[in-house]
């Protein structure tokens, strides 16, 4: 079966510096990727590629198997891609309804604002803030602020969810509820892409993760056996020996 999404040797950089080198990876519909690494391995840069945040200086993307790498974001979120953000971007002066409308209205189902505003409501409460969707959005702490992204996105209703770091920052119980929303998620047949440092979060939830170090992917493979590789191990402890 063709994968959702295919990455044939994408190379990004910035300057002199290859934040993506040559990557090659692909996902299949319903699985939930892990993508790992050392920091300043070009995970995000990644999903910025994807997402058309940022255009590849070289490489195909393919999403359904039509090439995007040269798509406009918000054509590629029209078609079914959608994403949460490292640094959370939610808009402060609407309230957490409308936040999530403007996902529905710019997503893969186009809508009006009103059909939108009802589409919010059931995702305002998967994600736990139903109670709050006539707030503002900058009342909201940060873990809510990442709950509310997180349901701008699903508004979008895509085929892919892009999670760059969702879970960071949580304390042990948020992480605990994070993890059953996203395998929540993936039991609905959403297909996930999650970048993420809690590696017990990717234990529990990938199927295959795929592990970059200097914009490459040096493993990949259940968590157990590429979180395992001797390359692996290596790039997360440096290569000083000492
Ligand atoms: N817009 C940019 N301009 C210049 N350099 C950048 C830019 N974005 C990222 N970089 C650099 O590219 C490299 C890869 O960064 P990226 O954010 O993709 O890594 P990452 O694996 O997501 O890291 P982290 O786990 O710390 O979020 C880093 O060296 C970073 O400093």
């Amino acid at each position: 079966m063709q994968p959702l999404l295919e990455l044939h040797g994408v190379s990004k950089a910035f300057g002199g510096l290859r934040a993506v080198d040559g990557l090659t990876a692909s996902v299949r519909r319903g699985e939930v990727v892990g993508l790992v690494g050392p920091n300043g391995s070009g995970k995000t840069t990644a999903l910025n590629l994807v997402t058309g945040n940022l255009t590849a200086d070289s490489g195909a993307i393919l999403f359904e198997g039509r090439p995007i790498e040269r798509a406009a974001a918000h054509r590629i979120t029209r078609a079914g891609i959608a994403r949460t953000f490292q640094l959370v971007r939610v808009m402060p002066s609407l309230t957490l309804a409308e936040n999530v409308a403007v996902g529905a209205m710019f997503g893969a189902r186009a809508c009006s604002p009103a059909e939108a505003q009802e589409r919010a409501l059931p995702l305002l409460a998967r994600v736990g803030l139903a109670a709050r969707a006539e707030e503002r959005a900058r009342s909201l702490t940060y873990i809510d602020q990442k709950r509310l992204e997180l349901a701008r996105a699903l508004a979008a209703e895509p085929q892919l969810l892009l999670l760059d770091e969702w879970l960071a920052g949580l304390n042990p119980t948020e992480l605990k509820e994070g993890i059953a929303l996203i395998a929540a998620l993936a039991a609905d047949g959403l297909t996930i892409v999650m970048v993420e440092h809690v590696m017990d979060a990717i234990r529990a939830l990938c199927s295959r993760c795929v592990v970059m170090n200097a914009g490459t992917k040096i493993a990949e493979g259940t968590p157990a056996e590429a979180l395992s590789d001797p390359a692996v191990i290596k790039a997360y402890l440096g290569d000083d020996d000492a």
